[in-house]
């Protein structure tokens, strides 16, 4: 696969519910209950149950891998969380996902992740590089 910088690697927006919250934390072992209930995330001051930052990262990667060649190696990928994705019952929330390429030398390409929620940036500085 050729990357050019600029391009344009996948563009795509991800559902999560509350299901997706609760299968999520029977897959990682993460059963803090900020994570399904909204009573327990009211309590501690949170806006609303909160997907999982691991959850969203790992969509965040998955959205770029699905579109990379099968067998491309990932040498890294890193993120910081900025701002929760807060899980409304009833509508959920909608996690868009844009991969561009950053940067490309002669081993490796960056790509670059936006990742937004309600129109706010969740994850900054979200970068993936893979092998050329
Ligand atoms: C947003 C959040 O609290 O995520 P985690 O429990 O994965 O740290």
């Amino acid at each position: 696969m050729a990357y050019a910088v600029g391009d344009t690697i996948a563009a795509r927006t991800v559902h999560l519910d509350r299901e997706s919250l609760v299968r999520y934390a029977g897959a990682s072992g993460d059963f803090n209950p900020i994570h399904y209930r909204d009573d327990i995330a009211a309590s501690v001051g949170l806006p609303g149950v909160l997907a999982h930052g691991m959850l969203t990262m790992g969509i965040a990667s998955s959205v770029v891998v699905a579109a990379l060649e099968p067998g491309t190696r990932i040498l890294d990928y890193g993120v910081r969380f900025t701002k929760p994705v807060v899980v409304d019952p009833v509508d959920g929330a909608d996690v868009h996902v844009l991969a561009t390429v950053g940067a490309v030398d002669g081993e490796s390409a960056r790509i670059d992740l936006k990742v937004t929620f309600d129109e706010t940036t969740v994850l900054v500085k979200a970068q993936l590089r893979v092998a050329v």
